[in-house]
């Protein structure tokens, strides 16, 4: 399975960066990680609700710009829906069972994903009702990611 992660700014923690390596170097047993930074947009100070708009268009444009033909699309959107890591598990396993062996997770910058973007989505999840940052969510998701997959494979992993 490829699985591509599209998120908007860099990791700029020292502490982020060690927990998402160490997941990315678990996860190369299991499927073809690709992770596509797309440069989040300088956002002015006491921005305007209209510029923020205009930011998460722009970084929106980036994005979908990066996503690939045929892939299936799941944006990280709070009001999207939430799952197990269970059902995210089954779900992730009828989508190669249905030869769907492509798919793109994608998180927003610190304002979070243009409507273009959620629209484009397949699948919106959510993590939960709480916001997290989005630096902090790469390093959840692939988390989640890795557990799926051992899930998949009837692997132990702490519960
Ligand atoms: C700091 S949040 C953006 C918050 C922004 N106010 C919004 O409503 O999206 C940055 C990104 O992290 C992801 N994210 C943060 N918390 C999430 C959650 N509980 N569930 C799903 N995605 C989340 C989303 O992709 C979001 O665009």
């Amino acid at each position: 399975m490829q699985i591509d992660i599209i998120a908007v700014g860099k990791i700029k923690e020292k502490y982020l960066n060690l927990g998402i390596e160490e997941f990315q170097k678990r996860l190369s047993s299991y499927c073809k990680l690709n992770i596509i930074e797309v440069p989040d947009e300088r956002i002015p100070d006491n921005a305007s609700l209209a510029e923020e708009e205009y930011i998460k268009e722009k970084e929106g444009e980036k994005i979908i710009s990066k996503i690939r033909d045929g892939s299936y699309i799941i944006p990280l959107a709070l009001n999207g829906k939430m799952l197990s890591s269970e059902e995210l598990a089954e779900k992730m396993n009828n989508l190669a069972i249905g030869g769907n062996s492509h798919i793109t997770f994608i998180i927003g910058g610190s304002n979070g994903l243009s409507n273009k973007v959620l629209q484009k989505g397949n699948f919106l999840l959510s993590f939960s009702k709480m916001t997290f940052p989005h630096q902090l969510m790469r390093l959840i998701l692939l988390e989640q990611i890795y557990r799926c997959f051992r899930i998949n494979r009837g692997e132990p992993y702490h519960k």
